[in-house]
């Protein structure tokens, strides 16, 4: 039973320094070569901080630096995430209820800019703070509409940038809290909540030109017919991934085909491979995986935005020879029309265009459906606002009939986002045509209930709660600057 005020909204600043392994990059190969010629000067022995899972054990020193003429420099030659710190401005709810549960919420960052999230939350905390549960969630469209139309932090969104990624951190732990007080994992929750009190926590605005609740409401009742057995097949199967944490562009010919060679054996069958930095580095990086995985398994490619619209349709065609499934991202993540323009030109190649990870809001991917410019849909837990917002998103994919595959390279992201994807085959998409889950394997061993792969799929989590909860000793240790990973960090650097 929904029950409580909430009394109390704590956020705080987690940044885990994965650059120091290259971990999570993307179009870098400058500062890898950089990292390449430091390491030999620099190398010091230090027991790494990124957590297990993690190919490099010990502190190698990469293009994490927080001297800012160096930064500059790096950034300079390779616009993209050259050195992504994954961190999370992270929210935790109590209620006056004494019923020891509380809700934990995050949102995605990297690194610097955290605090600026930070604030954004703090900025919002008025309108969750003596709020009583019930009527957030007995309301939740309006409470959604509220959040999001705050009349003044509005005109710092409206429902993009700094402030949305604080109205999903907010949201998320609404849903943890929710989620917990029924006993359920959130997706259980989703999936035995009946159409129409699903539709109530969407905020339809905007996108009824192509979506009216009454055609949501259609899909979400066709969904209902075969949902038990789809739920059986979830916990016996679980959902396909794909994985990423094999080909960051930070890492070397050598670290790709170790990982690539572990993940073989741990079953992988789809796999993700950063491009868009250098074309020969690409092919040379593109053949190697695909001579390794062979010719029957999947291969997706993502430039991170790297592109113009010519040289994404150009550079594309010369890695059509691997056989990509799609390219993700090949341009700026708000070019709705130049998007359409790659599919046109690399759809008769084979190649499809999947986006998503730095997509607004639904407005956005209503748009991208409509102008076919994708052909895969990504999804982002902590990007849009919450569950409320990928339901809608969900709902029109579905409408489109546009396959969703989550992204989840972040951190916590895996952890989240694992819980629509399994409520959306359940309830609405009722296919696995042409989809998978993103999986990348660092930082798990922060959370109190990580995710669980078996076979290369996705187990459908069990405990009550949205897996957003991380165990209080890393929160700790990894707060910015205070926490002692931090301490230490900053303090070798000065030295
Ligand atoms: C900076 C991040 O690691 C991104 O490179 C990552 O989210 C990536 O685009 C992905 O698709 O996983
Ligand atoms: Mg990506």
């Amino acid at each position: 039973m929904v029950r409580g005020r909430i009394c109390r909204l704590l956020v705080r600043d987690v940044r885990f320094p994965t650059s120091l392994g290259g971990h999570g990059s993307d179009a870098m190969r400058e500062a890898q070569r950089e990292r390449e010629h430091k390491q030999g000067e620099l190398e010091r022995e230090k027991q790494a901080s990124c957590g297990a899972g993690s190919p490099m054990r010990r502190w190698i020193p990469g293009p994490w630096d927080h001297d800012l003429s160096r930064r500059q420099t790096l950034n300079d030659c390779a616009t993209q995430h050259t050195d992504p710190d994954y961190s999370a401005a992270y929210v935790v709810l109590e209620t006056d209820a004494e019923d020891g549960l509380k809700g934990y919420g995050l949102t995605f960052t990297l690194g610097k800019g955290t605090e600026v999230v930070v604030c954004a939350v703090n900025a919002l905390a008025h309108h969750v703070l003596n709020k009583d549960l019930r009527d957030i969630v007995g309301d939740f469209r309006g409470f959604y509409r509220q959040l999001t139309s705050d009349g003044q932090l509005r005109w710092i969104g409206p429902e993009k940038g700094v402030v949305h990624l604080a109205t999903a951190a907010l949201l998320n732990a609404v849903w943890d809290l929710w989620a917990k007080q029924e006993g359920k994992p959130l997706w259980k929750l989703l999936v035995d909540m009946d159409p129409r009190e699903l539709l109530s926590c969407i905020d339809f605005r905007y996108i009824t030109d192509v979506l009216t609740e009454e055609e949501a409401y259609e899909i979400l009742q066709k969904g209902q017919v075969g949902k038990k057995e789809r739920e059986g097949q979830m916990l016996m199967h679980g959902y396909p991934a794909y994985t990423t944490s094999c080909a960051w562009l930070g890492y070397s010919d050598d670290t790709l085909k170790q990982l690539c060679t572990e993940a073989l054996k741990d079953g992988w069958t789809r796999f993700k491979v950063k491009v868009g930095a250098d074309l020969q580095d690409d092919i040379r990086r593109c053949r190697l995986i695909r001579n390794m995985i062979g010719p029957e398994k999947t291969l997706m490619m993502d430039a991170n935005q790297r592109w113009d619209v010519p040289e994404a349709v150009e550079w594309m065609s010369k890695l059509a020879e691997f056989k990509p499934l799609w390219i993700e991202e090949p341009t700026s993540p708000d070019d709705i029309l130049g998007h359409a323009a790659i599919s046109e030109a690399l759809v008769p190649l084979g190649i499809g265009i999947a986006t998503g990870e730095q997509c607004h809001n639904r407005v956005i991917f209503k748009q991208l459906l409509q102008a076919k410019a994708l052909q895969f849909l990504q999804i982002d837990s902590c990007r849009l606002g919450s569950v409320n917002e990928n339901l809608s998103v969900l709902l029109m994919a579905k409408k489109f009939e546009i396959p969703v595959c989550p992204h989840a390279g972040g951190v916590g992201l895996c952890e989240l986002v694992q819980h629509l994807i399994i409520f959306d085959f359940i309830s609405i998409s009722a296919s696995l045509e042409n989809r998978m889950c993103e999986y990348v394997n660092h930082l798990h061993e922060h959370f109190r209930y990580p995710v669980v792969i078996k076979k290369a799929s996705y187990m459908p989590p069990k405990d009550a709660g949205y897996s957003t909860e991380m165990k209080e000793e890393s929160v700790k240790k990894h707060q910015y600057p205070h926490g002692e990973v931090w301490k230490k960090l900053l303090a070798a650097q000065e030295n």
